[in-house]
């Protein structure tokens, strides 16, 4: 199987976890899209959704399926989304696809986390996925000293293709932290959340997921955390 049949593989079984009449959360990413052309079959089913990204929110409404603003949102019943990476406890590394900081949002008021990811991206160790940070613009540079303190080598995201930074739809800038082992990814997350002019970071450890499919070539695996 290639890795977009697996991709989705899990999108098809992700929906027995979508809660009739409820307002689901629906992630970023080439995992997430395939959730999301998965979901609009089901449509009328879901009162609506929320979205973690400008380009989610476009296609959910391209197949005519109503996105709500969080602000107008009480609770969310499910959060569905793609990880970069994910470890045996649940803890992910996400952002790859620039989502991150409303993707934590969204996660945080949702009742259940369900990853979905092809079976390339459960790791031991997480780190070797470069752990994407967003930060305010003018505090940039001062992060990203921070961050080569903590052992990583920080790389500011840009545009394909130019030397300008990628810009988020927040209006952030992105850096990118290789070289990290992640042994304990609650303690780092806590202490980059701790660094002024840091937005978000992308690692999802106090607030993990609660089953990941994981697509492999015998099927759709189900891990529960
Ligand atoms: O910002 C993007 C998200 O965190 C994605 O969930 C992550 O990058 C995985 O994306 P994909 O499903 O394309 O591998």
């Amino acid at each position: 199987m290639t890795q977009d049949e697996l991709k989705q593989a899990v999108a098809r079984a992700a929906i027995e976890y979508v809660v009739d009449g409820e307002i689901i959360g629906v992630g970023t990413g080439s995992t997430a899209n395939f959730f999301i052309d998965e979901l609009a079959r089901i449509k009328d089913r879901i009162k609506g959704t929320v979205a973690s990204s400008e380009a989610t929110a476009a296609r959910l409404r391209g197949h005519g399926i109503e996105v709500f603003d969080l602000n107008d949102v009480p609770s969310i019943a499910v959060y569905i989304d793609g990880a970069d990476e994910i470890n045996a406890a649940g803890a992910m590394i996400k952002g790859g696809g620039a989502a991150l900081t409303r993707e934590k949002i969204v996660a945080s008021v949702s009742k259940q986390f369900v990853c979905i990811a092809d079976g390339s991206k459960l790791v031991e160790v997480l780190g070797k996925f470069a752990l994407p940070v967003e930060v305010l613009p003018m505090a940039r540079n001062a992060v990203m000293r921070k961050l080569a303190e903590l052992g990583g080598q920080p790389r500011l995201r840009t545009k394909p293709g130019t030397d300008e930074a990628f810009i988020t739809d927040n209006g952030g800038e992105l850096i990118d932290v290789a070289g990290l082992q992640i042994t304990d990814p609650v303690a780092l997350e806590t202490r980059i959340n701790q660094i002024v002019g840091v937005v978000a970071v992308g690692l999802f450890a106090q607030r993990g997921a609660n089953v990941c499919l994981l697509g492999t070539s015998e099927g759709v695996k189900k891990l529960t955390f």
